[in-house]
């Protein structure tokens, strides 16, 4: 199979072990989490994360969502604590939205999809960079936050507003000042399990951090945003997983 992966029926993650065979490795991502199965780790400490507005950089279409890049050349953009030890980097928020609000997450709740998920994705600076950590099995963390339907969210809205510039794939314009900490939810309690990135190369170096609470997203929201979700960029992988590995909150 060509690079050319995706979520159709020719290209999408049932095929995708034909080029990285990791996906039927031992700890793929997204699994489905079942809350009554989670183990309560009283050794977890609380999430600190610390982003700096300024660190914003652009934002792009790559084909399979858009994301939001980070100036990464400093620790001003952090998170730390929770289930990961030292100090991790922003490097760019993305999001899975569905072509229509019953799926779209990559996670799931007890088998429910959520319309839409947020994946904020770190480095952790043990690593030269991005690039090197993300081959190692402690080198990323990203927290993962759903998204549903209801009021409209605000703070959603910039982000949304800049999709028309970037409406084809490989486009991208700059996409600066944005405090990417006003998408998180006002809890951070979270089930956190070790797993891999969600899409090829689907490298298994992710400290997952599945925040509980999910944020809002009206439905005229998500019908701009779906509209910009091509099949393509329908994020439907086929198989779940349980929850394997210690869930701690
Ligand atoms: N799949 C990914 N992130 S995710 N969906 O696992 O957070 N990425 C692929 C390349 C960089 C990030
Ligand atoms: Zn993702």
């Amino acid at each position: 199979m060509s690079h050319g992966w995706g979520y159709g029926p020719g290209n999408g993650p049932d095929t995708w072990g034909e080029d990285f065979p990791i996906a039927n490795g031992p700890r793929q991502s997204p699994i489905n989490i079942v809350p009554k199965d989670a183990k309560y780790d009283s050794t977890l400490k609380p999430l600190k994360i610390k982003y700096d507005p300024s660190n914003a950089k652009g934002i792009l279409n790559n084909g399979h969502s858009f994301q939001v890049d980070y100036v990464d050349d400093s620790d001003s953009s952090t998170l730390t604590g929770g289930p990961i030890s030292g100090t991790y980097r922003l490097k760019q928020f993305h999001f899975h939205w569905g072509a229509s609000d019953d799926r779209g997450s990559e996670h799931t709740i007890n088998g429910i999809k959520f319309p839409c998920e947020l994946h904020l994705v770190h480095w952790n600076t043990k690593y030269p960079s991005f690039g090197d950590a993300a081959s190692q099995p402690d080198g990323l963390a990203v927290v993962g936050v759903f998204l549903k339907i209801g009021a409209a969210n605000p703070r959603l809205q910039k982000v949304l507003d800049a999709l028309d510039a970037i409406n084809t794939k490989g486009k991208q314009t700059t996409f600066s000042n944005f405090d990417s900490k006003t998408l998180l939810p006002g809890s951070l309690d979270y089930w956190t399990y070790d797993g891999s990135l969600t899409t090829p190369p689907l490298l298994e170096s992710v400290t997952w951090i599945v925040l509980r609470e999910p944020i809002s997203v009206s439905p005229a929201q998500m019908a701009n945003s779906a509209a910009f979700s091509s099949l393509e960029m329908e994020m439907l992988r086929a198989a779940w997983w349980t929850t394997t590995g210690p869930v701690r909150l």
